[in-house]
């Protein structure tokens, strides 16, 4: 493994929680850091000739015009365009995009995965990266992928950023470093971190290997859901949200630039690191956020809600209320319902669930969905408690009861979602999922009564 940058070799500007790396609190703020004094510019955006002969530049993350537009100043060593020169096609064939639909692959079924094992194979988050599902289309901006990543090795000098997508990281294993134009960030399980479309990073291992699970979001970005009666807070509070502070390297070092632009790669050479952005402004910005922050709201009485109460984050579709994604989290919760059947429904919904386990045991599923593992259940396919989830939740005696040790997650979008060829054939399917319902047995006699 390569040893990952120290941070103290990049430049950095201070942070208002004086850790290392720095992060600033919030969500969609207008933040601004300086990693040299001076170096942003005040009042107003391009001054003739910057400070330090920084060259300026607007990162765009959404239309100039959008109804609440999202953009970040960066005040640089060089620009951009400085970074890329001639693009060759390079193939990374684990790391498919929508559509993507394989004639000999069934997507129509209630899938469940056993964790992808750990190689000691070298890969990079590059070569890492196996995708699951995809749904929609990259190329109309409409549509997610499901990937589960393995890192094995750090890139060095080797740079990478996704013009089709927003990446939204659930670590399940391992600390990684997000070395980015904007900063540095440190993510480990129990954190997510979202790393904006068009920004620029590289990918280190901090410890041993890493693996973990990706909702990359061709649409419109992620945002907070709205909380409706429950009121201003609760769910995710947007304090919670960590941006790093401006980091720059001055390293004239060959390196390569990866870009994934509509499904497909090319590959760069350039002759420096292209994380000297000095200074800069804007809400344009990746973020991490430690899921034990998220206070869930619940039933208190009696009922199974629907888990859209547990929606992280949402990234709309266009149609209101109606997601591309929502990122929804079950996580350790007090069980006070009375007279209630508690976990999930047996149901069918209109859109696709893909789901992981970060750790620990979920309710509906006390065996077999185990940490690391995942599950799919797709647009109109029922599902619901296996036959042991059933019987126990039917006969327990309902005193309130703590859901301890357990956080698993759900890509849900609106789009059905298509199987890999990996999914099917390589990833560690369980193929006797189904009989999880099997014997489920008939309590109807015709006599009324509660049975
Ligand atoms: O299917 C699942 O396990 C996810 C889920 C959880 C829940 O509490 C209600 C509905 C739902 O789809
Ligand atoms: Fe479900």
């Amino acid at each position: 493994m390569n040893r990952p940058t120290d941070p103290h070799s990049f430049t950095q500007a201070s942070s208002p929680t004086g850790t290392t790396p720095g992060y600033m609190p919030g969500f969609g703020n207008d933040f601004e850091t300086e990693a040299l004094p001076g170096a942003l510019p005040q009042g107003m955006n391009s001054p003739q000739k910057c400070n330090y002969g920084l060259y300026g530049e607007q990162l765009s993350g959404t239309a100039f015009t959008a109804e609440s537009t999202e953009r970040t100043w960066c005040y640089r060593i060089r620009p951009s365009v400085k970074h890329s020169h001639r693009y060759e096609k390079i193939d990374l064939p684990y790391w498919k995009s929508a559509p993507n639909v394989d004639p000999d692959v069934i997507s129509l079924g209630q899938y469940r995965w056993d964790p992808v094992p750990t190689t000691d194979r070298p890969l990079t988050w590059l070569t890492g990266m196996r995708t699951m599902t995809t749904a929609g289309d990259v190329n109309t901006q409409v549509g997610m992928a499901s990937h589960i990543y393995l890192v094995t090795e750090s890139m060095v000098d080797d740079y990478f950023f996704s013009a089709d997508s927003e990446l939204l990281v659930v670590p399940q294993e391992g600390r990684l470093r997000f070395a980015t134009e904007l900063g540095i960030i440190d993510l480990e399980p129990k954190e997510i971190a979202i790393i904006p479309r068009g920004l620029v990073y590289r990918v280190e291992l901090l410890d041993g290997p890493a693996r973990g699970f990706v909702c990359e979001n061709y649409g419109q970005k992620y945002e907070l859901p709205g909380r409706g009666p429950i009121g201003a807070n609760c769910m995710a509070n947007r304090r919670d949200f960590k941006t790093p502070v401006a980091a720059f390297e001055d390293r004239e070092v060959p390196s390569t630039v990866t870009v994934k632009w509509c499904g497909q790669f090319h590959r760069t050479g350039i002759g420096q690191s292209p994380l000297d952005v000095v200074a800069w402004h804007g809400n344009y910005a990746p973020c991490k956020y430690d899921l034990r922050d998220y206070c869930p709201i619940g039933a208190i009485l009696f009922d199974h809600p629907d888990p859209s109460i547990f929606t992280v984050l949402t990234a709309p579709s266009g149609v209101p209320g109606t997601a591309n994604i929502d990122f929804v989290l079950f996580r350790e919760r007090w069980m006070v319902m009375e007279d209630t059947f508690r976990p999930p429904w047996y149901h069918k919904n209109i859109m696709s669930e893909l789901m992981g386990n970060i750790y620990g045991q979920y309710d509906a599923k006390p065996q077999g969905f185990v940490p690391g593992g995942m599950s799919l259940h797709n647009m109109m396919l029922p599902h619901g408690p296996d036959k042991n989830a059933f019987e126990g939740a039917s006969n327990a005696d309902l005193k309130p009861e703590k859901l301890d040790n357990t956080m698993s997650f759900m890509f849900e979008t609106r789009f059905p979602q298509h199987l890999t060829a990996f999914a099917a054939d390589e990833a560690p399917l369980q193929d006797d999922y189904i009989d999880c319902w099997s014997d489920i047995d008939k309590k109807f006699d015709g006599t009324p009564g509660r049975k």
